[in-house]
């Protein structure tokens, strides 16, 4: 990127400092995809310390959709660079800038790869309801026919699509198990609270945790390993948990949280604009805003295509249930991490959901 020697100065002519323009990013909001990452975009930036790297929303620069464009040793000049562009934009160095890719969460090397880029930084994690986000992403790939898993879907339906998904994580799950530690060897008592990759996981774990982040519909939901891998390398002190149903129902107190986690004074939202929808699926764009009221439901935004997706069907009933079954584990250890006061309390509905 080229810089003008003019563009180093703010408004009042001081000179803005290099190490400050090219200082790397604060904070990131790494996932999980489909979970409402473009309603907090838009709504936490509403508050001016809080700035973005690059010029867009999401920059996929250590990972992008697929697993294998997974980039965790990416030229660090060139991301200082996208890190420089709001600060130079805004002639300020004050804001705090954040990397907002929701592909990360489900990158094994990517929280050891910020990390490694600041300490210091704060991560943020949007979850939401995992059958739910497993639904968003499916009906959003059978109308992108253009999307990476466009073509794949083409042919299933939710139904279908989910035992497939289900089978193939099946298959590497159980292919995973053959490495696991016979007792007393490799993690478990006496390791890290929080082990990860290259912070104290087996092989076994390290498998397990590809199987899940190399399928990106069904095991992109599977929280818990991904999880635990950013809260190896930043510690619970510096990762925040937000749940899509907080930000659906009370978003001044999300922001208000983030604002006391991030230290920047709050600002001033417009209530109405707050309880805005970006990103729906009735409107696939980073800055596209909906009242909740104008949503459709997922049954009436899969019409026209061949996705299945009715709430009275016994196939797609099936299929829910099939992958409330699947994800119960992994919720289990979120509220287990929640009781314990290391992450925020899991939302009611998804004990009640999940029965746990
Ligand atoms: N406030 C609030 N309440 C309830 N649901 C919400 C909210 N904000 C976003 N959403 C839903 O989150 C989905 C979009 O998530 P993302 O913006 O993270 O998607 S993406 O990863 O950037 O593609 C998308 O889900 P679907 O509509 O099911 O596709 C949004 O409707």
């Amino acid at each position: 990127m080229r810089v003008s020697a003019q563009s180093l100065f703010n408004t009042s002519g001081q000179q803005l400092p290099l190490e400050r323009i090219y200082a790397p990013i604060d904070y990131a909001v790494v996932g999980q995809q489909k979970s409402g990452t473009s309603t907090l975009w838009n709504l936490l930036t509403w508050n001016s310390a809080v700035r973005w790297a690059g010029f867009q929303k999401e920059q996929f620069y250590f990972a992008a959709e697929i697993p294998k464009t997974v980039l965790c040793d990416q030229d660090i000049q060139t991301y200082l660079g996208m890190a420089s562009i709001q600060r130079l934009r805004e002639n300020r160095t004050d804001a705090l800038i954040g990397d907002w890719s929701a592909t990360y969460f489900s990158c094994i090397c990517c929280a050891a790869s910020l990390r490694t880029l600041n300490p210091k930084m704060k991560i943020i994690v949007v979850l939401r309801d995992p059958a739910d986000r497993t639904l968003s992403r499916f009906l959003e790939q059978k109308r992108h026919h253009r999307g990476p898993f466009g073509a794949v879907t083409a042919n299933h339906t939710f139904a279908s699509w989910v035992a497939f998904e289900l089978a193939e994580l099946r298959g590497c799950l159980e292919r995973a198990a053959v490495l696991k530690a016979p007792p007393g060897v490799g993690t478990g008592a006496g390791g890290p609270e929080f082990p990860g990759w290259g912070a104290g996981w087996s092989l076994h774990q390290w498998m397990e945790a590809q199987c899940y982040s190399r399928s990106n519909i069904v095991g992109w939901s599977v929280y818990a390993p991904f999880l635990e891998n950013w809260l190896a390398q930043f510690g619970p002190q510096k990762v925040m948990v937000v749940y899509t149903a907080e930000l659906a129902t009370d978003p001044a107190s999300v922001l208000q949280r983030l604002e006391a986690f991030l230290e920047v004074p709050p600002a001033k939202y417009n209530p109405d604009n707050i309880k805005l929808v970006f990103n729906s699926r009735d409107c696939y764009n980073w800055r596209c805003a909906k009242k909740k009221g104008e949503i459709s439901s997922s049954e009436a935004a899969s019409n026209g295509t061949n996705a299945g997706i009715d709430p009275r069907a016994a196939a797609f009933k099936a299929a829910m249930q099939a992958l409330v079954e699947f994800y119960k584990p992994g919720v289990q250890r979120l509220v287990q991490w929640a009781d314990a006061g290391k992450i925020t309390k899991v939302p009611a509905e998804w004990r009640s959901i999940y029965g746990v």
